[in-house]
């Protein structure tokens, strides 16, 4: 119950799981303490507080979901703010504060935080205090911890300032300057030293002992590091108690009422009805074509939709794990799980994804990315666990503020997951409780729908590259969700090849949130569509499904259709060939143009476009007339990383070429496409 008194302020939060929430109940609790009053709501609950009419400072607490989008929470909300008709005076009587919540794996790092802070800004709306973005790929409590500490210092700031009308205004802003500065200037670990997020007492360490050798790795490390007093961050409070009961003859809950728990929408079981390998074995890369058959199911799509695929951790993976656990013995043991008594962890809770009486290698199997790269908080908390002194040194240095740049070569540029840092540290015995606590959900993957169900009743596929990569030992590894298809549909791929009775393998998926990524209604629009390698996915969709309307509507107007695919090389890696070459044929596709940036480029053309932004520059005039005279739809799938960048920024110089202006004006020129759901990407890392 937060206490009474004139220093008020409106705290809003906006929660996907649960996080923005607790750190909001944070806020609360800690401004009674403080002599503030924490008016406390969802964003959602918009009959209970009035943002038009908010004299008061405003704290918001956003998170991420999704493809960074803001939580379901703050759909509605964020609609009316976006509301074009608003005048930008709008939220000029508001002072705010923001702490976006995201995760840097993704690929719109906080952008829930990011779009409300910019909105509020266009809205005339000041900050009184900088906007923190804490990564949950790091530790959230690098950044929320400190971000609260200052809060309470800006706030009091911003209390004094009001009293001081009129100059109120501008010491405000030379406070949110001074403020952002420091924020802007720190790096996560220095926020978290300065703001106490350290404790000195309980973190000053003992010199190890001299190391003669000089190459440092995981787990073993060399002077200055091995002999330095080190800052270790605070112990995290555990707050699940953990029991396993013997499973004799009690029934753990069978894999199918499972699943639903640990997934977000209804799921459906689907026979693969057929798989084919894209590539060519000399390849650089593996691409698979499934074909999944949906007939049986309510399951339906549209092209451009994605689907989420419910996919396991390896099972040698999870078996290493047991064994190095000690569980080999008690996998099939039931874990009971609740939450300490008493314990002082705000919002504590066991997950939700965890369902009740699941046997421990079902919760290592389904529930837990054990492959996430663990975080500092995680291995101090590990220390704990670690019997041998050495080991338990060298966790200590990788938590700690002297450590950082050696955590950083070490545990997360090299991808370290659990598995690798037991096996480095066979000292170190943690109880499944703390991998629950400190490792997140095991996530569906993502998959675009490359087909049209108009074209393929009771059919979809997808195209996925087969991601391989070293391990920070060398051993080669494969991405969790496209290793396990791979691996699902060997037989079928063998069975194809020998024209054998296909063996059906199953996989579960569920659907995602309705997206935008759609064709247009009116097929008379014309389309540019941008997608090099699996990037193509959706666009083969959206031409078999253009096929069959060609064929059901004969006589209406169908606009140009204009590919832009690539790929490494035309023998190898050519995805789709025969079927573009259809769809080219039979007029469906309008403008195929394709580029291969491996092959040497022909004798008679030796600056032959490599990339799809080459060919997008060769055909600009085009690309300016579909978009901006016929009012078409341009397309991009596909890599996160460059590509949608490089197009982008493609865009910007085509515009300026052929319609004269300057960078900003191009932007605008996207952002309005944009904003007309005329330019729409569907892109991920
Ligand atoms: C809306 C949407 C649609 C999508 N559609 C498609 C699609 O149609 N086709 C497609 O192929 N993908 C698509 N994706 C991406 C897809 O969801 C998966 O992310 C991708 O297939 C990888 O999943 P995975 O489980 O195999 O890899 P993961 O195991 O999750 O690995 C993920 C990434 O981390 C890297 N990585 C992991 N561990 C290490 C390590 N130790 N060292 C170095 N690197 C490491 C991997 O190289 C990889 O890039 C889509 C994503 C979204 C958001």
């Amino acid at each position: 119950m937060c206490c009474e008194t004139n220093r008020r302020f409106l705290l809003l939060y906006a929660s996907q799981k649960g996080q923005a929430k607790a750190i909001a109940e944070e806020i609360c609790q800690q401004a009674t303490e403080r002599g503030f009053r924490a008016d406390i709501h969802c964003i959602s609950e918009s009959d209970k507080y009035n943002l038009n009419r908010e004299k008061d400072p405003v704290v918001i607490v956003t998170s991420t979901t999704g493809d960074g989008e803001p939580p379901d929470t703050a759909l509605k909300f964020v609609k009316e703010i976006n509301d074009r008709t608003l005048p930008q005076s709008h939220f000029s009587h508001l002072r705010y504060g923001l702490l976006g919540l995201g995760d840097s794996e993704y690929t719109f790092f906080c952008n829930g935080g990011k779009l409300l802070d910019k909105r509020f800004r266009e809205l005339g709306a000041q900050r009184f205090y900088e906007t923190g973005l804490a990564d949950d790929a790091v530790g959230l409590e690098l950044v929320v911890e400190p971000w609260i500490a200052g809060l309470w210092a800006a706030l009091s700031q911003e209390f004094a300032s009001r009293k001081e009308e009129p100059a109120y205004r501008d010491k405000t802003a030379s406070l949110t300057a001074s403020i952002g500065c420091k924020i802007e200037h720190l790096t996560l670990d220095d926020l978290a030293v300065q703001n106490g997020v350290f404790s000195e007492n309980e973190g000053k360490a003992t010199p190890g002992p001299p190391i003669q050798d000089s190459q440092p790795s995981l787990s073993r490390s060399v002077p200055p590091l091995s002999q330095s007093a080190l800052n270790v961050p605070a112990l995290p409070v555990e707050y699940l108690e953990m029991e396993l009961q013997e499973n004799i003859g009690q029934e753990s809950s069978p894999m199918e009422d499972s699943l639903p728990l640990i997934s977000e929408g209804p799921l459906v079981q689907v026979p693969v009805s057929r798989a084919v390998q894209l590539t060519r074995d000399d390849a650089a890369k593996t691409i698979l074509l499934l074909e999944l058959d949906i007939s049986e199911t309510t399951f339906s799509y549209q092209p451009g939709d994605a689907f989420n695929v419910i996919c396991p951790n390896y099972a040698s993976e999870v078996d290493e794990l047991l064994h190095l656990l000690g569980l080999s013995e008690k996998k099939e043991h039931l874990v009971c799980l609740k939450v300490k008594p008493g314990t002082k962890k705000k919002g504590a809770d066991v997950p939700g994804y965890i369902p009740e009486k699941s046997s421990v290698n079902f919760i290592l199997t389904w529930c837990l990315e054990i492959r996430a790269v663990p975080k500092k908080a995680f291995l101090r908390s590990l220390v704990e666990y670690t019997a041998d002194t050495g080991a338990k040194r060298r966790l200590q240095e990788l938590c700690s503020k002297q450590g950082a740049s050696d955590y950083n070569a070490f545990v997360r540029d090299a991808g370290v997951c659990l598995l690798d840092l037991l096996r480095a540290f066979p000292a170190c015995k943690p109880p499944l409780s703390l991998l629950i606590e400190h490792l997140p959900k095991l996530q569906a993957r993502p998959y675009s729908a490359a087909s049209s169900s108009l074209f393929q009743p009771g059919k979809m596929s997808f195209v996925f590259n087969v991601l391989e990569f070293p391990s920070h030992l060398g051993e080669q590894r494969r991405g969790v969700c496209t290793g396990w298809l791979a691996e699902q549909v060997v037989p079928l791929l063998q069975s194809n090849t020998e024209n054998q009775t296909p063996f059906r393998p199953k996989i579960t998926i569920s659907s995602r949130r309705v997206n935008t990524f759609h064709l247009p209604d009116d097929p008379s629009v014309p389309l540019l569509m941008v997608g090099p390698g699996t990037g193509i996915a959706p666009f083969v969709g959206f031409l078999q499904h253009r096929e069959k309307l060609r064929e059901d509507r004969k006589g209406s107007a169908f606009g140009e259709t204009w590919l832009f695919f690539g790929c490494r090389s035309e023998a190898k890696d050519y995805l789709f060939q025969e079927e573009l070459q259809r769809f080219v044929e039979n007029g469906t596709l309008t403008h195929l143009k394709v580029c291969f940036s491996r092959d040497p480029p022909p004798p008679a053309h030796p600056a032959a476009p490599k990339y799809v932004q080459d060919h997008l520059r060769l055909c600009s005039k085009d690309v300016i007339r579909i978009l901006l005279e016929e009012r078409g739809c341009l397309y991009v799938c596909g890599d996160a990383k460059n590509m949608a960048k490089d197009v982008n920024d493609t865009l910007v110089n085509i515009l300026i070429t052929e319609r004269g202006g300057d960078k900003l004006g191009a932007l605008k020129t996207l952002a309005t496409l944009r904003d007309e759901k005329r330019y729409l990407q569907d892109i991920w890392a």
